[in-house]
């Protein structure tokens, strides 16, 4: 059994209100321990208990790693051609997508594997320790496939996305039975969740719903790409449905706001689509003043939203969705943690597993106040210290 002290934390970050203030759970002059990779014990810095192994955060803040619940990461390729057309005036549609479907499928295992392995570093840079990530650009059962395989090698939150749109070629109608058939039972051994992106251009409601139902019926999890581009149905489905997470909820009614208030779906807000494509952020403050719950990722795509980036979703949200610093925090950790239906990730409390961010800054509210700026010092993953390149330059 190893255990680890981390003390010296002039904030820590704990996620649970009743180990500190505020939503946050507050505390100065903090310590916490890890036992074998769980957290066991949560504390004044002086009283802290003796551990195997120390880390010193020098009055640092110390906050839970981030859960980047919504990830596209198993592709190939690029889009900076269709980025810059928006950035000149050109709209979003969905139809980008099959640009990197045909990448995709004509990308080797190893060059699939080696840009998970990359983005997956990046993230872990910038602090996200769980990550959730999607297959979707394969959208033929044996590239669908290995996109999950590859996928299930760096996370066990892995989504079967063969309903992202119907590839060039397909007839609609077929196509929905090949993912709630063949499709389906090659790929839910390697998936724990299903998704469907329920959206003119993508899938209607009554394709979506006999995607998610065939899904739920083969054991899988479900979660929502729902109300991206315009006002529809895909909220109400999620709900419906039960899913974990109705992701973007960019355009939402009164009516989607109060049946997700309503609900056990989370709202997953993804500020970097709405950067990425120039649209309206959605109005994060109305989701929570009518009880929603909500989680923030960074939906890292190669068409919406390039970031790998937990603390630019951060500022984002709170200078364009009307979150506090706290509620954002709130979102990127717990939230994500509740986005996926995890009790063991996204707080720093007895229970929880050791995956803490030590900030080169004192307070949280930095990751908003200081955007751009590469403030996260070391990364803790179940309890043991990682090296960012930054600190190895340091020496430390
Ligand atoms: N909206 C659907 N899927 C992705 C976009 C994928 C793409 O454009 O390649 C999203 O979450 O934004
Ligand atoms: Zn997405």
């Amino acid at each position: 059994m190893t255990s680890t002290v981390i003390r010296g934390i002039g904030q820590l970050v704990t996620g649970e209100p009743a180990l500190g203030d505020g939503l946050l759970g507050t505390r100065t002059n903090a310590a916490v321990v890890i036992d074998d990779g769980v957290v066991t014990w949560v504390g004044d810095s002086g009283a802290a208990p003796a551990a195997d192994d120390a880390i010193d955060a020098d009055g640092a803040c110390v906050l839970p790693g981030f859960v980047d619940s919504h990830a596209h990461l198993v592709f190939a390729g690029d889009r900076t051609d269709e980025f810059s057309a928006r950035m000149a005036g050109e709209r979003y549609a969905a139809g980008g997508i099959r640009t990197t479907v045909a990448a995709t499928r004509a990308a080797t295992d190893d060059e699939l594997r080696a840009n998970v392995a990359r983005l997956t570093a990046e993230m872990f840079r910038q602090g996200t320790t769980t990550v959730e990530i999607k297959s979707g650009y394969g959208l033929n059962v044996a590239d669908e496939v290995r996109s999950l395989r590859i996928a299930s090698e760096f996370t066990t939150e892995t989504t079967f996305l063969g309903a992202h749109v119907v590839p060039a070629g397909s007839d609609p109608g077929e196509y929905v039975q090949l993912v709630t058939g063949e499709m389906l039972t090659a790929c839910a051994p390697y998936a724990r969740w299903a998704d469907v992106f329920c959206e003119e251009g993508a899938f209607d409601v009554g394709a979506a719903r006999k995607v998610l139902m065939a899904a739920k019926h083969a054991g899988l999890e479900l979660r929502v790409h729902a109300n991206q581009l315009r006002p529809g149905p895909g909220v109400q489905l999620a709900v419906e449905l039960d899913a974990a997470s109705a992701d973007h909820c960019t355009y939402l009614s009164d009516d989607d706001v109060d049946a997700l208030a309503h609900s056990g779906t989370v709202a997953t807000l993804l500020p970097g689509v709405e950067f990425s494509t120039r649209s309206p952020f959605p109005d994060g403050r109305r989701l929570l003043s009518a009880g929603v719950r909500i989680a923030l990722a960074t939906d890292c795509n190669p068409g919406t939203s390039y970031t790998s980036s937990m603390p630019f979703c951060i500022a984002l949200a709170v200078r364009e969705m009307g979150l506090t610093c706290a509620e954002a925090v709130a979102a990127a950790t717990s939230g994500g943690a509740e986005a996926l239906r995890r009790s063991d990730v996204g707080r720093l409390a007895p229970g929880f597993r050791g995956d803490a961010i030590v900030l080169d800054t004192p307070r949280y509210e930095h990751l908003a106040y200081r955007p751009g700026v590469p403030l996260i010092r070391t990364v803790i993953r179940d309890g043991a210290k990682v090296s960012t390149e930054r600190e190895l330059a340091r020496g430390v």
